[in-house]
């Protein structure tokens, strides 16, 4: 089991800069702390550069330069062959990074000066944090010439060019072999393309007290347990089924069951203590000759439904994987609206025309419904959000949730989850493989075992994106869906694990 035993907090540039402040005020001056990153990249630089023939050492006009002249000097003193490109003029460095400039006594060139050679290692100091808009081009082309070449990259806290909020590129980014980061990483080290761009990523403490940070991290976290685990029920032995909750899965027509039965066996394999397929009358026969643990039943109309919901044996539901899109979809979202349920796949599409119906069915309570959308998906029901080029996944998330009511699952490489009160996780566990079809009916299937078993809807979601993670780690290479669904016991036994820490 992989168990990251560092802090799951993150803080967004703005964060991290308060944090520097208060930090300040508090007697460690940002010097210092400049110090120390500049030292902990030159050790990062040494140890996994020693082939380097040259480190040239690429400084921008605020504090991640400042970082780069004390990266530089130490360089120096350890016998390195070193030289450093600056952009604009010294004189107008402020602050820290002016002192690291004095300190470092030495020449610099400017960026337009620097021809890659190969045998240089990059040490990109040009924009962390502060990156606040598309890079000029005098860097877009230092980018391309360095990439040309090929001459590895060792990022100061972010590689320039990379927002540290959104992970996205402004303009143009280095692609780092290694990024050096500080006290904690930023939401652009784990959200897409930016966790690409940071390549292998380590983290220095500088001496910025843990409860400075803590106390400014307020916006996002790591989605790992410690975020959730408080919320789930560790199972005792003598746990009757009846109390692991009642899941019921809605599946499609004859022809489309099949996503339905996978999220059904994926319910009862996260620990839902009964699942129930309830099936159109036409596909009665399919299902049933299909499962065995899984019950199935007859719901052929909207009668049916609302009575069995009346008859409170129920606890949750999953509807949309395989459904179909149409009004009786609609119609049973509508008569289930009060209960907790994910919504996957065909059930948002089907909303896709109006989405304030679906919006409206969930507002003035506490969040019951868990959306899943992919990135088509989220655009059908929030395409103002995905058009907003001035936003990122995380704010695209934290809007969509506010307004539906509900509890977002934003999915991807780095699926996001949202709350409505603002509580944001950013998952980072599941590997690439996990891309495969029937994966999210997998996932719809876990959501609504956690739901079932009485789990609030965000800590539902969120611990049922890193199970089904946990899962397709275990799974590995080449896995099907049916495989992932095999693994999740297993990663509900590293859960456990967490749960006793
Ligand atoms: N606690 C810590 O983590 C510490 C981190 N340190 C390092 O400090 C940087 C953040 O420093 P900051 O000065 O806030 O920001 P940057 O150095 O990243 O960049 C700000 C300067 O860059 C200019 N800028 C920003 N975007 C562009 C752009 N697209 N084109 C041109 N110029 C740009 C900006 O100019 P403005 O006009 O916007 O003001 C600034 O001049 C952090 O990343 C760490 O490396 C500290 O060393 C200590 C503690
Ligand atoms: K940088």
């Amino acid at each position: 089991m992989k168990m990251s035993l560092t802090d799951p907090f993150l803080l967004t540039p703005a964060e991290a800069a308060a944090a520097d402040r208060e930090t300040d005020a508090s007697g460690i001056p940002i010097f210092h702390l400049m110090q120390q990153a500049g030292f902990a990249v030159a050790a990062e630089a040494l140890r996994h550069f020693a082939q380097a023939e040259r480190f040239v050492v690429l400084c921008g006009p605020g504090n991640n330069g400042g970082d780069g002249f004390v990266a530089a000097s130490a360089l120096r003193r350890a016998g390195a062959n070193v030289s450093i490109h600056l952009a604009g003029r010294p004189e107008e460095l402020t602050g820290a990074a002016r002192l690291a400039w004095l300190e470092a006594q030495t020449p610099a060139q400017s960026f337009s000066s620097y021809q890659p050679h190969p045998g240089d290692v990059i040490i990109d100091a040009i924009f962390g944090a502060g990156l606040s808009r598309d890079v000029p081009p005098e860097v877009t082309d230092l980018i391309t010439r360095v990439r040309e070449v090929g001459c590895p990259v060792l990022a100061v806290d972010l590689p320039s060019g990379i927002d540290g909020l959104t992970g996205q590129v402004r303009g143009a980014a280095f692609q780092a072999q290694r990024t050096v980061t500080f006290v904690a990483r930023k939401p652009g080290h784990v959200l897409m393309p930016g966790r690409i761009y940071c390549g292998e990523i380590s983290l220095a403490p500088i001496g910025m007290p843990t409860r400075i940070a803590r106390r400014h991290a307020r916006t996002v976290s790591v989605n790992d347990p410690r975020a959730w685990k408080a919320a789930i029920n560790v199972q005792q032995g003598d746990t009757h089924k009846y109390k692991r909750g009642h899941l019921a899965v809605f599946s499609g027509g004859p022809s489309h069951t099949g996503a339905a039965r996978m999220t059904a066996s994926a319910g009862l394999c996260a620990g839902a203590g009964l699942v129930t397929l309830a099936s159109p009358p036409d596909a009665t026969l399919v299902n049933a000759c299909a499962m065995t643990a899984v019950m199935v039943r007859e719901i052929a109309d909207l009668q049916d439904l609302k009575m069995w919901w009346a008859s409170g044996k129920i606890s949750a539901a999953v509807i949309g994987p395989g459904f179909g899109v149409g009004e009786g979809l609609r119609s049973y979202v509508h008569a289930s609206a009060a209960r907790p349920m994910v919504l996957d796949a065909d059930a948002i599409t089907a909303f896709a025309e109006r989405p304030d119906e679906l919006f409206a069915l969930a507002a003035g309570s506490e969040p019951r419904q868990i959306l899943t959308p992919h990135e088509g998906e989220f655009a059908r029901l929030f395409p103002d959000l995905a058009a907003d080029k001035t936003i990122g996944k995380l704010e695209r998330a934290k809007r969509a949730a506010e307004r539906a009511h509900a509890v977002i699952v934003y999915k991807g490489a780095d699926t996001v989850i949202a709350a409505p009160d603002g509580r944001l996780l950013i998952n980072e566990n599941a590997p690439a493989w996990l891309a495969t079809a029937g994966s999210g009916d997998v996932l719809a299937g876990i959501a609504g075992a956690n739901l079932a078993q009485g789990i609030p809807a965000f800590e539902a979601a969120a611990a049922a994106v890193w199970l089904h993670g946990e899962a397709g780690n275990k799974a590995g290479v080449g896995m099907t869906a049916e495989d992932l669904i095999r693994h999740i016991p297993a990663a509900l036994e590293d859960l456990l694990s967490w749960c006793r820490l």
